[in-house]
C-alpha cells in the first residue's frame, strides 16, 4: 500500500542517532516534510502544532501526523539479506556454512527459475522487511535474471529502497545452479543491470549491486570482469569475507597466490569504497588495516553467525579501525528478517566477546541503533540522504507504538504491542527495553521517501 506524498508535519518524539554513542531524543519536536518527501524544517519543544504551521506557513495544505503513542524512528537499513532465502529463515539445524549453503541455500535458490514462486517469495520477504520497519535493503537475489528483475520490480512497486544483486557464481554450485562461465556472469549482470536503469534511470528506488557470491564460487577471471564492471558503471558491490575458518581455509586453497581473503578481492579491483562485506568474523590485523585504507564497508549479521556457528565478529575492533559498519539480517544464515534482532543479536554477541576479551568490546544499545541507521546509511552509500532526521534528508522513518500499561491510561492499545510502558520509566530506559523486547508489532507506521508503505496503527490527522 502506497498513498501519495503530501506536505506532512510529524509532531511527537523523534529518536534518531547522531553518532554511535549519542541517541538523540527530541520530545514535542515537529517535522515537516515536503511533497517530494525530504525534511524541510525540524522544530524542537514546540508547544502546539498551528504554532509550527504558523511558523513555516504551513497553515492551510499540511497534513498533521500524531502517533497516539510511542516516538518516531529513522527507518532500518538491511546491509546484507538474501530476499532468495526468505522460507529458509529459521532452518539451518546443526550446519555450518559450506555444507549449509550445499544442504539448503542451493536447492533453494535453484528452485527460484520458478517465476511464479520467485513471485511469491519476494513479495513475501518485501512485505516482512518493510513490517520490521526496513526502508532500505542490500539484496541478494539468484542467478536468474527474470527472477532478479522481479525483485527490482516488486521494490520499486512497494516502494522499498533496495539494492539489488543478480549473484555471480560461475567456480561453485551444483550444474542447475551456477553461471557456465565467466562471460556468462557478465553478460546476465549487465542485463540485470540495464534492466533496473530501464525501470528506474536515477536510481530513486532500486539501484544494481555487482555481488560476487563470494570468493570460492567465483573464478578469478569472473572476479576480474566484476571489477572492470565496477569501474565502468560505478555500481556498488557486496559479497562475502571471512565469514568461518573453512572457508577462510579453503580461500587460501584456491587464491594461494594472494596475501589472503580480503587480497582476492583487492586484486580484482573490487576492494572499494563501495564494497559491502558481509561477516567479516576472521579478518587478521592486516586484513583489518586494508578494508579500512580502500575505505571498504561491514556488514555485521550476527544472527546468522552465531546461527551458523561462524564465530564472534569483532565490531568493537572494526569500528575502532575506523571502518564503517552496518547491520544485515542475513536472511537465511540468520534467522529473521528483522533488523532490530539484528541489533538485539549485536549486543549479545559483543558480550560474548567481551568474556574472553574485556569489557570494552561490549556495544549499548545507542551504538547497535547507529549500526542499524545511520552506521547503515554509510554502509550503502546513502550517508546524505537517509539514516537520520536531519534537514534535507529524506522522510524514511517508522513509527515506534508501545503498550501503555500505566494505571491512570483509559485504554491500552489496540496492538497490545510488546514493550509495556509503565509511565515511570526515563525515555532512554524505555528506548532500551524496545531493543531487548520488542518486534513488529511495534511498528505501526513506515514511510519511505515521506511515502506510507506500511501502517498497522491509527494515528491522528
Ligand atoms: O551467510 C552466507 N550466506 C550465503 O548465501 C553465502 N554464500 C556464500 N557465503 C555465504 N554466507
Amino acid at each position: 500500500m502506497e498513498s501519495a506524498p503530501q506536505k506532512t508535519i510529524y509532531f511527537g518524539t523523534f529518536v534518531h542517532s547522531l553518532e554511535p554513542t549519542h541517541l538523540d531524543i527530541c520530545k514535542n519536536g515537529a517535522i515537516g516534510v515536503d511533497e517530494a518527501g525530504k525534511i524541510v524544517f525540524v522544530e524542537r519543544d514546540v508547544e502546539n502544532v498551528e504554532a509550527v504551521k504558523k511558523l513555516h506557513d504551513w497553515t492551510s495544505d499540511a497534513v498533521v501526523v500524531i502517533p497516539t503513542t510511542g516516538f518516531f524512528f529513522p527507518g532500518f537499513i538491511d546491509t546484507h539479506i538474501h530476499a532468495s532465502q526468505y522460507p529458509n529463515a529459521g532452518i539451518f539445524g546443526k550446519s555450518t556454512l559450506l555444507d549449509w549453503l550445499n544442504d539448503y541455500t542451493f536447492p533453494l535458490e535453484g528452485s527460484l527459475s520458478d517465476l511464479t514462486r520467485a513471485s511469491h517469495v519476494y513479495h513475501r520477504v518485501v512485505s516482512r522487511t518493510l513490517s520490521h520497519g526496513t526502508t532500505t535493503a542490500s539484496y541478494y537475489a539468484t542467478i536468474h535474471v527474470p527472477a532478479t528483475n522481479l525483485l527490482a520490480n516488486i521494490c520499486k512497486a512497494r516502494g522499498q529502497r533496495a539494492y539489488i544483486g543478480r549473484v555471480c557464481m560461475d567456480a561453485m554450485g551444483p550444474d542447475y545452479y551456477r553461471d557456465e562461465s565467466a562471460a556468462e556472469t557478465l553478460a546476465k549482470t549487465r542485463e540485470t543491470i540495464d534492466y533496473i536503469r530501464s525501470i528506474d534511470p536515477t536510481h530513486e528506488t532500486v539501484t544494481p549491486i555487482i555481488t560476487p557470491r563470494f570468493a570460492p564460487a567465483c573464478s578469478t577471471g569472473c572476479l576480474a570482469d566484476l571489477g572492470a564492471l565496477h569501474r565502468e558503471t560505478g555500481y556498488p558491490i557486496q559479497t562475502h569475507i571471512s565469514e568461518n575458518v573453512p572457508e577462510v581455509n579453503l580461500v587460501k586453497e584456491l587464491f594461494p597466490e594472494r596475501k589472503g581473503y580480503a587480497d582476492v578481492y583487492d586484486y580484482a579491483g573490487l576492494l572499494t569504497d563501495k564494497m559491502i562485506l558481509a561477516h567479516a568474523v576472521h579478518l587478521t590485523d592486516e586484513e583489518v588495516a586494508l578494508v579500512k585504507a580502500r575505505d571498504a564497508k561491514i556488514s555485521h549479521c550476527p544472527s546468522s553467525n552465531t546461527a551458523l556457528t561462524s564465530g564472534c565478529c569483532r565490531v568493537r575492533k572494526l569500528m575502532d579501525a575506523g571502518i564503517d559498519v552496518g547491520l544485515g539480517t542475513d536472511v537465511s544464515g540468520g534467522f529473521s528478517a528483522s533488523i532490530l534482532e539484528s541489533a538485539r543479536q549485536a549486543l549479545g554477541v559483543s558480550r560474548f566477546v567481551a568474556m574472553t576479551e574485556g569489557d570494552a568490546a561490549k556495544l549499548s544499545v545507542e551504538e547497535v541503533l547507529y549500526l542499524g541507521t545511520r552506521g547503515g546509511a554509510k554502509v550503502v552509500g546513502l550517508a546524505d540522504q537517509i539514516g537520520g532526521f536531519d534537514v534535507g534528508k529524506s522522510w524514511d522513518a517508522q513509527m515506534i507504538v508501545l503498550n501503555n500499561v500505566d494505571e491512570t491510561a483509559q485504554t491500552h492499545h489496540e496492538l497490545e504491542a510488546p514493550v509495556d510502558y509503565f509511565g515511570w520509566e526515563t525515555f532512554p530506559d524505555l528506548i532500551h527495553k524496545w531493543v531487548y523486547n520488542g518486534d513488529d508489532r511495534n511498528v505501526g507506521a513506515v514511510w519511505v521517501k515521506g511515502k506510507l508503505v506500511h501502517e498497522t496503527s491509527k494515528s491522528k490527522s
